[in-house]
């Protein structure tokens, strides 16, 4: 194992002689990566420094190290790793997401913040709140039969159904809707689910090259090519973009027959359409790059939003007192109405302490996205890293320093009274980063917040909560499982209680 007990070791050239896979085995028994390197960042300091494999990495486990990276290396360090699996499924590395830092990059991500700016996403306000009521019924459904919710499912399906009524138009997880809608709901939900099979697979040659055939042996690169073509596919049946190029152009010619979606892709092709009369313009907007655009704020922008409210749920359970007086900023604002809208929720400070502390302690992402140095650069003034450095933000570990927290581990939302959401902005305020930060923190923050902000209201203001078979608290299992985000390893089954007439 090649670490270093302070930042001084970090250059401690023997220890780069040390077995070429050990730090790599570190990873295969830790089912929970980011607690095992927290664990290691106790022992050996907040700046480790590993070899996964042929690769060099950097672990960063502090606030003021992620401070002294925004401030010194911010675009160095702000381009993606490669990946076999990855690379694939983001169409050889042409999705935000995962594309190396550069000028297609920079055009994807500043098309991103205008879909994904306020004012934008404001316009879509009614259908965030419908697809809330809609979850908000079934469990009153269940509250009326004295019957038990699986509350993490019903926020995968909030959130999902939000993401793809913003996105394209339509909502896949509930029944109704006609035959073809039906048909595409199944189709969506096997793309989402074998994409998901295969994205958790470890390729071992993405560290260690020659042993790529293992990864060829397992066909990983066949089965992700396969699925990457399945879910263009989809798409193109889904969004049909050529009809709807054509319906926009009707309806810029006068057409009043030609009705839009009203959704992002329909602002997509605005934007397509925009960056195409721009000949000053040197990249354009092709029809592939939306659809994995589409396909990229699908998936960033699912499982962290549920992930998080069910974390913040499942914390206030354990919590009663900060339970109640978020009850009781609740109906000071909204008064005697039952539902909490997303415009109420801008006041309530004590709501956003509590998500902001749900996030502290519970990241969506705890190792944040993978990143990589662009060139060799020299780090703290001392240390030279080679290009291609992997660079892993502890989230975890930065989320629990004791030099910004005290009591790290407590779920303690009064710390947040006063900070403005503005800060998590990923540009100083370093000890609450689960966006990420610098020129790559996540462009959906907004969005995400306040969708977990109203849903997280509406419950709380709706229901009384308890855990079935009149169970204390303490039975809630509070350990995260690690994946594509961090959610907790068992589902939130709940026995919901109304609380309002409505
Ligand atoms: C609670 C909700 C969310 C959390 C906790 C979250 C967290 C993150 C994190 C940690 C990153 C990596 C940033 C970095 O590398 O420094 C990220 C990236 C990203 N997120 Fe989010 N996210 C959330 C919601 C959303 C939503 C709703 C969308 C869009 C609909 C979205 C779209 C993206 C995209 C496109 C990236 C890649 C940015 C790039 O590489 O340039 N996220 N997110």
């Amino acid at each position: 194992m090649i670490l270093c007990s302070s930042a001084e070791q970090l250059t401690c050239k023997w220890l780069f002689l040390l077995t070429v896979i050990g730090n790599l085995f570190l990873f295969f028994r830790a089912p929970l990566p980011h607690r095992m390197l927290h664990n290691l960042a106790e022992k050996y300091g907040d700046l480790m420094y590993l070899r996964l494999g042929f690769t060099p990495c950097i672990v960063v486990s502090s606030p003021a190290l992620a401070d002294y990276i925004h401030k010194n290396h911010d675009t160095e360090f702000s381009s993606r790793p490669d990946g076999l699996i990855t690379g694939i499924l983001n169409g050889d590395s042409q999705s935000v997401s995962m594309a190396k830092h550069g000028d297609l990059w920079k055009t994807l991500r500043s098309i991103c913040w205008q879909i994904l700016r306020p004012a934008n996403i404001a316009r879509y306000e009614t259908r965030r709140m419908e697809e809330i009521n809609i979850m908000l019924q079934s469990i009153q459904i269940a509250a009326e039969a004295g019957e038990t919710v699986d509350l993490s499912s019903m926020l995968y399906k909030l959130s999902s159904n939000s993401m793809t009524q913003m996105l394209i138009n339509r909502r896949y997880f509930t029944a109704g809707g006609n035959e073809e809608n039906l048909r595409e709901a199944v189709i969506f939900k096997k793309m989402i689910s074998e994409r998901l099979k295969i994205a958790s697979q470890f390729a071992i040659g993405d560290y260690i090259p020659y042993l790529r055939f293992i990864d060829y042996l397992f066909r990983y690169n066949a089965k992700a090519q396969e699925i990457q073509s399945m879910t263009m596919r989809v798409c193109d049946e889904i969004m049909n973009l050529e009809e709807r190029r054509r319906r926009l152009t009707r309806e810029e010619n006068g057409d009043a027959q030609a009705v839009r979606e009203e959704d992002f892709v329909d602002d997509l092709l605005s934007i397509q359409a925009e960056y195409t009369a721009d000949n000053s313009r040197k990249i354009k907007l092709t029809d592939h790059q939306i659809k994995l655009l589409v396909q990229d704020m699908l998936v960033a922008g699912t499982e962290t939003s549920a992930t998080t409210v069910d974390w913040a749920m499942a914390e206030l359970l354990c919590h009663p007192k900060v339970l109640q007086q978020l009850r009781s900023e609740i109906v000071t604002v909204v008064g005697s109405r039952s539902a909490v809208t997303e415009q109420d929720t801008k006041q309530m400070p004590y709501l956003n302490a509590v998500v902001m502390e749900t996030l502290r302690l519970h990241p969506a992402a705890p190792l944040n996205l993978p990143r990589e140095s662009k060139g060799a650069c020299l780090f703290l003034g001392r240390y030279q890293l080679p290009a291609k450095t992997r660079v892993i933000f502890n989230t975890h570990s930065i989320h629990r320093s004791l030099e910004a927290y005290d009591s790290p581990n407590a779920f303690k939302p009064e710390r947040f009274l006063g900070v403005p959401q503005a800060n998590v902005s990923g540009s100083s305020f370093f000890q609450l980063s689960p966006f990420g930060f610098g020129k790559r923190v996540c462009p959906g923050q907004a969005l995400g917040t306040i969708s977990v902000c109203a849903a997280l209201a509406n419950l709380v203001h709706r229901f009384a909560w308890s855990l079935p078979c009149g169970l204390p608290p303490s039975h809630l299992d509070m350990i995260e499982s690690f994946g594509l985000t961090a959610p907790r390893r068992c589902p939130l089954i709940l026995l919901p209680t109304p609380r309002l007439k409505v």
